[in-house]
């Protein structure tokens, strides 16, 4: 990860000036949208670029030691060596950015990547995760559990009745203390943009949320109904550009939520490179948070290599 944004003093005046021009973040996104994406062994190369920034996500009530142990193995090695042998990429060390589970999946995760002799980030959701909706004191002391167990990245929820409400001071407060709580622990604020409203208190979460330190910004939980977006993205990588011309502090921006194919991967990594330029194309400055979308992208280098796509016994791991 990226060296730590630590975040500064609460502006109100930045803030309650934000207006977006909601023809023009369409228009952008449209735009990115029609930018035509790498073929051939380009396409494989950002194909693998784009596994190694995939936060690998299991968030399910039906979540065990043994689907997370899953998950931890297909992160280590998300791509089979034979495919990768004949990429020569079998020594490159290509392995997903980290694994993202529920707090309570923390330790497992850990004890199996640590059985592996893998040092892969364990990422924990946090803070009453999807909704946000417990009491501040059960929020922190989640986050405090998580770490406790060895999550080294944690990914908070935003109170999104505080950002509704305008009460963008007390969301201030509030994740800078979910900022203490994680102590070492890189955060990423999850707005849940689906549920925000209008374009413009997008920008101002986002704001809010990197003027308190938050490490990454995220688009949503994947259980909102809509989720990652690119219209929504060009308004939350334009507050990044803008926090970083304010501050010279770099935050990360992290998509998730509905990204399933390989194809919808090129164009979340041309939007990074077209909007905020190579330096925030690696795993330090973007994830992409799923927990479908390693599959296509694998099958999509199968057929790169082999010029077939895979029978399901193939890519049994998928
Ligand atoms: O943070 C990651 C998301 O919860 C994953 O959403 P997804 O299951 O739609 O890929």
């Amino acid at each position: 990860m990226s060296v730590r944004n630590p975040g500064m003093k609460i502006d109100l005046e930045w803030v309650s000036k934000v207006r977006v021009n909601t023809q023009a973040v369409l228009n952008r996104a449209q735009q990115i949208q029609s930018i035509k994406l790498a073929k051939k062994q380009w396409q494989a190369a950002w194909l693998l670029k784009a596994v190694t920034c995939i936060d690998l996500t299991t968030l399910g009530g039906d979540d065990t030691q043994s689907n997370v142990h899953r998950l931890c193995m297909k992160a280590v090695q998300p791509v089979p060596r034979e495919l990768l042998g004949s990429l020569a990429m079998q020594d490159k060390g290509v392995r997903t950015a980290a694994v993202c589970v529920y707090p309570s999946r923390v330790a497992d995760a850990v004890r199996s990547l640590k059985a592996a002799n893998s040092n892969l980030p364990v990422a924990s959701v946090a803070t009453g995760f999807p909704a946000g909706q417990t009491p501040l004191r059960a929020r922190l002391e989640e986050v405090r559990a998580a770490v406790a167990d060895g999550a080294s990245e944690v990914d908070i929820v935003i109170n999104r009745t505080l950002a509704l409400t305008g009460q963008w001071e007390a969301m201030y407060d509030e994740i800078r203390q979910f900022r203490e709580a994680c102590g070492d622990a890189h955060m990423k604020s999850i707005l849940a943009t689906g549920e925000l409203g209008t374009f413009t208190n997008v920008y101002k979460a986002s704001l809010v949320s990197m003027m308190a330190g938050s490490d990454f910004i995220k688009t949503s939980t994947g259980k909102e109904s809509v989720n990652a977006t690119y219209p929504v993205a060009i308004v939350m990588v334009r507050a990044i550009r803008d926090y970083f011309l304010h501050t010279g502090h770099k935050v990360g921006f992290k998509p998730a939520g509905g990204i399933r194919t390989a194809q919808e991967s090129l164009v979340w990594l041309t939007l990074m490179k077209e909007e905020l330029g190579p330096q925030w194309l690696g795993p330090h400055l973007f994830r992409l948070g799923a927990s479908s979308l390693l599959a296509d992208i694998e099958r999509q280098i199968f057929h790169y290599v082999t010029g077939r796509y895979p029978a399901l016994n193939e890519l049994p791991m998928a």
